[in-house]
């Protein structure tokens, strides 16, 4: 927790001279209200009881003067304050969101999606908020607080002794109210991001959700999360609401015993009623600064818990990154090794067991096997997605940890299943392979792809929105951008996954002309359902239970009968007659 303090202290190191400007600011513009009790003061003793209109004169002057100035302060505070805030705030949202990227899939694949958003809104919001807003209420009433409390001891130092003893009450409430804030604002930051977590599901699951007719449930669902985060938010309405009572009544008892004091001291001559009234106006001056402060303290509290959430995030260690020695992987030639895989996501039960295959530049390596052998995980292996538990992956004889990430992974193309295109323009969509690419290789890439025609009849051509605020492409067309964009790209090794959805004949086909046209000359595995990349393949791997249970060419594993035969019959028997 101080830990965490410091760390945010770290965050505006940077902005320490502007800061420090900002403070200075603010102590001139709450000293201008210190000057308000003192003028009531001359204003009784000398200008009312002693008819001194000198002393009338240079009050009027006075306070002209030093609220014009206040002004001048006031607009310096507030403009200095934020500036830093949300300086630090981006500098947060940017470490944040490094952070994120420098994750390897096993954290996405732990997390929802709507908790780490939660992350970069909320939370940094809540420190937003806390940062802007309580750093200005925290140095002025803390100005207005210690330069009322030196003037009061000026005025009528047993007075101020009187009112100081009791002060210390309304500190030990503030710290009761203040843990407790804390602790809610923990648990609404968490509410409120199950609430984004189930948002975020439920809109991308929406087609699972109308096909099962599950909107009553998922109504209810949302329901009982939104209670919830409603019970959060008013528990800490509840004690925020009792802090505020809490604090004016401990200071009304203050301010009666001044009263009492004071006017015995008027009475019997050894104070000023000036004073007394400079005294007491002070001493209100104390209650406001008390409350404030006090409210500030919640709001940093609440913006603790959030700290807390954003640094546990950057205090995540990344199990793949890369070695110390790392050497950049130099142009490959596209040799592919597994020696001896072992593989768990979560020890003790492994997915990949004792797995050794060679892929020679240029082949194509079809994986096959029933849902869950462990297909996936096997490619996920070639760019160090994860990390093998046991023996090596290799390229070109080197082993993929002692690489470089960012060098290995610049030498793979992966096209996965499920397209996964930016809502940009298309030309954009494709660039996104090799981000110098100029406008003729993107074109050149996408006739390679069969996309150019398809494109050349959307209304704006390349520069066509996709996305939400776009056209819907078809699966096919997404597909045909998505090899374009490994075309440009132009890696040694390519990792296909295959879909498993129908397309209709005609994309089907164009989409397969265009995958064999980006398979040439590449080391490519590939997940396979087609059966014509089945029969193109120089090696088949036939996977069961994270174990490899046969390998060779389409007729040499028929000629096995096993599984692969097995496989082959069930999936392609009404198709073997066409095309075998
Ligand atoms: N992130 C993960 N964490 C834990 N276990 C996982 C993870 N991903 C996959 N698994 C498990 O590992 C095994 C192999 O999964 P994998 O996705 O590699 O199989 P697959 O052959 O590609 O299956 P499919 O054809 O259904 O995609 C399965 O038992 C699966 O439940």
């Amino acid at each position: 927790m101080n830990n965490n303090y410091k760390r945010l202290l770290l965050f505006i190191k940077p902005y320490v001279p502007r800061l420090g400007m900002a403070v200075v600011c603010i102590i001139m513009a709450a000293a201008a209200n210190l000057y308000v009790p003192w003028i009531i003061k001359d204003l009784i003793d000398k200008v009312l009881a002693q008819k001194d209109m000198m002393t009338l004169n240079l009050l009027g002057i006075g306070i002209i003067v030093v609220f014009f100035f206040r002004g001048i302060f006031y607009y310096g505070q507030t403009y200095l304050v934020s500036y830093v805030a949300e300086r630090v705030i981006i500098d947060i949202r940017e470490v944040l969101y490094k952070k994120f990227q420098e994750f390897q899939l096993a954290y996405y694949e732990k997390q929802q999606t709507g908790t780490i958003m939660s992350y970069i809104t909320n939370d940094v919001a809540a420190l937003q908020a806390a940062l802007v807003n309580s750093l200005i209420d925290m140095v002025t009433e803390l100005s207005i607080f210690i330069g009322s409390v030196c003037m009061m001891f000026y005025l009528d130092w047993k007075l101020a002794l009187v009112t100081i003893i009791v002060v210390p009450l309304i500190g030990k409430a503030m710290k009761i109210f203040g843990r407790k804030l804390k602790d809610n604002g923990a648990i609404v930051q968490e509410r409120t991001a199950d609430i984004t977590s189930l948002l975020q599901e439920t809109i991308s699951a929406v087609r699972v959700i109308k096909s099962f007719v599950r909107e009553d449930y998922e109504i209810e669902r949302f329901q009982k999360q939104n209670y919830l985060n409603f019970k959060a938010n008013m528990k800490g309405v509840q004690l925020m609401s009792l802090l505020t009572p809490t604090v004016e009544f401990l200071a009304a008892v203050i301010v009666t015993l001044i009263l009492w004091f004071g006017g015995y001291q008027v009475v019997h001559g050894s104070l000023t009623a000036g004073s007394l009234v400079a005294f007491l106006t002070y001493a209100v001056n104390l209650s406001n600064p008390v409350k404030r402060i006090s409210r500030v303290f919640g709001s940093i509290q609440a913006a603790m818990a959030a700290a807390d959430r954003v640094f546990s995030v950057l205090d995540t260690k990344e199990k793949i990154k890369d070695k110390e020695n790392a050497i950049v992987l130099p142009e490959i030639t596209g040799k592919v090794e597994f020696k001896h895989v072992g593989f768990s996501y979560n020890p003790g039960r492994a997915v990949i067991t004792d797995l050794s295959l060679k892929a020679a530049p240029g082949q194509v390596i079809a994986i096959v096997g029933p849902s869950g052998a462990g297909k996936t995980t096997i490619v996920n292996l070639i760019p160090r997605f994860y990390d093998v538990t046991e023996g090596a992956v290799c390229i070109d004889d080197m082993d993929v940890r002692d690489v470089k990430i960012s060098s290995l992974r610049e030498q793979i193309g992966i096209v996965p299943q499920e397209t996964m295109l930016f809502s940009d323009t298309i030309m954009h969509n494709i660039r996104y392979g090799r981000l110098d690419a100029t406008d003729e290789e993107v074109i050149t890439a996408a006739k390679a792809a069969n996309a150019h025609n398809f494109i050349l009849e959307l209304r704006n051509g390349y520069e066509t929105q996709i996305g939400e605020r776009g056209v819907t492409l078809s699966g096919g067309q997404r597909q045909r951008i998505a090899i374009a964009r490994a075309i440009l790209k132009n890696p040694r090794i390519l990792i296909l996954d295959e879909a498993t959805s129908a397309l209709d004949t005609e994309s089907e086909e164009l989409v397969q002309e265009a995958l064999d046209k980006l398979m040439v000359g590449r080391t490519s595995f590939v997940i396979a359902h087609r059966l014509s990349t089945i029969l193109q393949a120089d090696n088949i791997i036939v996977m069961e239970n994270g174990k490899m249970v046969e390998s060779g060419t389409h007729r040499e594993l028929l000629g096995k009968n096993g599984l692969y035969s097995h496989l082959y019959n069930i999936q392609f028997n009404d198709k073997k007659s066409r095309q075998v």
